[in-house]
C-alpha cells in the first residue's frame, strides 16, 4: 500500500504504552500522546529522564507495541505494516552498539547494505557516497574500534541512511561527543532535512534543539506538556529577564536569601569550570541587580550580566511548573 500524500511523515495519535513494574504497578511510559510531524520537518522530542522519549521512538521504530492508540509512519501503521514503516524509516541510535569494531567502516557498511537487502550495484554506489557524507571517505580502511566517538556516530548515521529512508529518527545523536564533533554532527542533521528527510530527534541539549529543530515536543511523565517552535517556547517566558552571575564560593545559604527578594521567579545555582553560576529570573519591570549583589556580598563575584530567555530556560520553567 502506499502512503497517502497528504498523510503526515509521522502521525502519532492518544499513544499509550504501559509497563508492569516492582510489586505489579503498572507504569504509564507514554500516556495518550499525539504528536504529528509534517514532511522535511525537524521536530525535537525533549523530556526529562524517564518522560517516554524513547519508548515513543522503540514504537516509531517497530520494536515495541503499543498499549493502545496508533501511530503512523507516513501513513502507514507501526503494527500492521511494521515492515514497511523499516523500509521507509532510518533509525540512528549512536553509542557503541550496533557496529562491528573489528571491521572497518567500509566493510562494515557493506555488511549492513547485504543484511538489509541492497542489490550489489546499488551497494557499490551507495557505500562510498554515505562516507563521504559523513566524511569518513579517508578512513574507511580502518577498523571501527580506533575510532573516536563522534566518527563512530557518524559511522551510525551512514548506516541509518543506507536504504535512503524518507524519515530518520535519531536518538540523542550528539551524547557525549566533543563540541567540535557535536557542532560537525548538528551540520551532518541539518543536511537530512536539505535532503528532503524528515526528522525527528530526541535530545537532552537544548541548544541543540534551539539551532536544529522547527518544532519542540516537550514531555513529561508520558504526555506531551508543550509544543511549538523554539521561538514561540522562548515566548512562553515573557517578560523574563536572566541575570547571570559568575562567582565562586557561594552556598545555599546565598541562593535562599537571593530567591526571598522581591520581584524573584527562580534561583538556580550551578557548578561550571573552575567557579559557579547563579541564574536569577525576574520580572521585566524589576531591575533586580543591585538588591541580588547586596545578599552575595560574602561571595566573590567575577561576572555580572543580564540576558534574554533561552530554549534551557523555558525548559526548564516548564519542567518545573508540570511537577505534581
Ligand atoms: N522495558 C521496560 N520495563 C519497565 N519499565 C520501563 C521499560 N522501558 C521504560 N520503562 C519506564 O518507562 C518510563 C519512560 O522511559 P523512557 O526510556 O521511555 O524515557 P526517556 O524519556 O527516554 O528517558 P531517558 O531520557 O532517560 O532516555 C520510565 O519510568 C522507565 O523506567
Amino acid at each position: 500500500m502506499q502512503a497517502s500524500e497528504s498523510a503526515s511523515a509521522i502521525a502519532v495519535d492518544d499513544l499509550t504504552r504501559t509497563f508492569r513494574g516492582p510489586q505489579g504497578r503498572v507504569k504509564r511510559a507514554v500516556d495518550g500522546l499525539s504528536l504529528h510531524v509534517e514532511r522535511g520537518e525537524m521536530v525535537g522530542l525533549l523530556g526529562p529522564n524517564g518522560a517516554g522519549k524513547t519508548s515513543t521512538v522503540k514504537i516509531l521504530m517497530t520494536v515495541l507495541l503499543p498499549t493502545s492508540g496508533r501511530a503512523r509512519v507516513l501513513g502507514h501503521d507501526v503494527v500492521a505494516q511494521a515492515q514497511t514503516v523499516r523500509r521507509l524509516t532510518g533509525v540512528i541510535l549512536g553509542g557503541d552498539q550496533g557496529l562491528y569494531a573489528r571491521l572497518s567502516a567500509r566493510d562494515n557498511l557493506l555488511l549492513f547494505a547485504d543484511l538489509y537487502g541492497l542489490p550489489y550495484r546499488e551497494q557499490k554506489r551507495r557505500v562510498p557516497e554515505l562516507l563521504d557524507m559523513v566524511g569518513l571517505s579517508g578512513e574507511a580502511r580502518k577498523r571501527v574500534e580506533s575510532y573516536s566517538r563522534g566518527m563512530k556516530q557518524r559511522l551510525h548515521i551512514a548506516r541509518g541512511l543506507l536504504h535512503d529512508p524518507d524519515v530518520v529518527i535519531l536518538d540523542e545523536p550528539s551524547n557525549g561527543i566533543d563540541p567540535v564533533g557535536a557542532r560537525e554532527l548538528r551540520a551532518l542533521v541539518r543536511e537530512q532535512v536539505h535532503r528532503g528527510r524528515t526528522v525527528l530527534l530526541t535530545t537532552h541539549y537544548m541548544f541543540e534543539a534551539d539551532e536544529l529543530c522547527d518544532r519542540v515536543v516537550v514531555m513529561r511523565d508520558g504526555q506531551k506538556i508543550a509544543e511549538g517552535t523554539p521561538e514561540s517556547l522562548k515566548k512562553q517566558t515573557d517578560g523574563q529577564v536572566v541575570l547571570t552571575v559568575h562567582l565562586n564560593g557561594a552556598g545555599e545559604d546565598d541562593v535562599a536569601r537571593v530567591r526571598a527578594l522581591p520581584g524573584i521567579q527562580s534561583v538556580s545555582l550551578s557548578d561550571r569550570d573552575a567557579g559557579q553560576v547563579l541564574d536569577v529570573h525576574s520580572g521585566q519591570q524589576t531591575d533586580v541587580t543591585a538588591a541580588v549583589l547586596a545578599e552575595l556580598r560574602g561571595v566573590s563575584v567575577l561576572q555580572v550580566f543580564k540576558r534574554e530567555p533561552t530554549l534551557e530556560d523555558a525548559y526548564v520553567s516548564l519542567i518545573s511548573g508540570a511537577a505534581r
